[in-house]
């Protein structure tokens, strides 16, 4: 039987929440369709602080190393806003993690489920159709770019950050999202901010390079003011998003907000091989941790993506996308998206749901009903 190892890393606040309720799904999605999931789970963020002093033990990095994918939850929290910065959880860990492992394209799926339009804060016959990805560069630019640091200087304290970018970078994850485009409706819109940023000009120069070898795709520029207006005004006007790391981190939050919370929003991030980190694009949600009402389908999403894209396992990633609109089309939900309080469940109770709808579906082999596949 296939069999994939995979590095588990619930972090902090609602991350181990998220992800004891999605295991359980995953593991069954691969009893019914036919491989085995091996899960290792590591200390990481906060919570590793704590235990061992480090945010990301060596012990983790092994682990992650022995494995075929990340199933990540979250980092963060206010306990450890106050370390210097080099040892907080997103700093000392999750960075760290996208750089070693070299996964430079994030990829943040964003529909409007039909079922869900009323979550949207959104006019319905705005938000319906939406269906878009964003494809963030996740390596390089501002967050990574050196110098970076503080100067105290005669007159106070200076702050830097640089945002920088090779060629190489731009071309390896523009290479990504045009293969993306050309799976989906072929168009590609690279958001930059190239009338101030000489990043940014680069990134259209070279951009425009790739797409000679993509003629099927239509490409376009917009800058990122414009498309965070954009995305509220016609979100369903955008295919497959392009955009440095920071733009990306921002407008993927926005774009969340669209489909109605920030729980819904999965991602993937990969680079040149099939080994990939998968995680909520969300954080560690301090305001609602440890309360079981947080929205698993992040999580659960992202789970599909692992076996999408680091396994190969399609029609068992299909299954569960179907089960979670199943689940949503009988009218649950969890508390940030709900609007009849008699279908609240807990995240526990949600996830359950799904496990059953799976097993359900797979039992009567019903066709996929939707996808929310990149
Ligand atoms: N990948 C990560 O680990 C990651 C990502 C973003 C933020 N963070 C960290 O998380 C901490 C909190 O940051 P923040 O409050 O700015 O952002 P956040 O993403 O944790 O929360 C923003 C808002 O979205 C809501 N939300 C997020 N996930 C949800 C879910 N699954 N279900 C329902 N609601 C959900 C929260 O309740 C909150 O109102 C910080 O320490 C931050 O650095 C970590
Ligand atoms: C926690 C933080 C470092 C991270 C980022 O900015 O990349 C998060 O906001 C995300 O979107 O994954
Ligand atoms: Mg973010």
């Amino acid at each position: 039987m296939k069999t994939y190892r995979v590095a588990v890393l619930s972090g902090d606040g609602i991350g181990p929440e998220l992800v004891r309720a999605t295991i359980p799904i995953l593991r069954l999605a691969s009893h019914l369709y036919g491989f085995e999931l091996i899960f290792e789970e590591a200390l990481v963020g906060g919570t590793a602080i704590e235990a061992t002093g480090k945010a990301l033990p060596l012990e983790t990095l092994e682990i992650c190393k022995r494995s075929q994918a990340i199933f990540f939850g979250a980092v963060g929290g206010k306990q450890w806003d106050s370390l210097p910065p080099e040892k907080q959880p997103e700093r000392a860990a999750l960075l760290p993690l996208r750089k070693t492992f070299s996964l430079f394209a994030n990829l943040r799926p964003v529909s409007c489920y039909p079922e869900l339009l009323d979550a949207s804060p959104l006019k319905p016959q705005i938000a319906s159709g939406v269906d878009l990805i964003i494809v963030r560069e996740l390596t390089g630019g501002i967050y990574f770019g050196q110098p970076k640091g503080k100067i105290y200087t005669e007159q106070g304290e200076k702050a830097i950050d640089t945002l920088v970018y090779e060629t190489s970078e731009i071309e390896r994850v523009s290479a990504v999202a045009f293969e993306i485009a050309l799976r989906r409706r072929k168009k590609l819109t690279l958001v930059d901010k190239a009338n101030v940023l000489e990043s940014s000009v680069l990134w259209r120069k070279t951009v425009k390079e790739i797409a000679k070898n993509y003629p099927d795709v239509q490409l376009n520029f917009m800058y990122v003011d414009n498309a965070a207006l954009q995305l509220v005004l016609k979100p369903a006007q955008f295919d497959v998003i392009l955009c440095e790391n920071l733009f990306g981190d921002i407008l993927s939050d926005e774009a969340a907000g669209i489909a109605g919370s920030l729980g819904l929003l999965a991602s993937a991030s990969i680079g040149s091989t099939k080994f990939g980190l998968y995680e909520p694009a969300g954080g560690s949600a301090p305001d609602i941790a440890g309360k079981n009402i947080a929205n698993p389908i992040a999580q659960i999403l992202s789970g599909a993506l692992m076996f999408e894209y680091s396994f190969q396992e399609e029609e068992a990633a299909q299954a569960i996308r179907t089960a979670v609109g199943d689940v949503l089309k009988e009218g649950y939900r969890t508390a940030d998206i709900a609007q009849d309080p008699s279908y609240i469940c807990t995240t526990e109770q949600f996830a359950d749901k799904v496990a059953q709808k799976l097993e359900e579906n797979f039992k009567s082999k019903k066709e996929p009903v939707f996808s929310e596949k990149p």
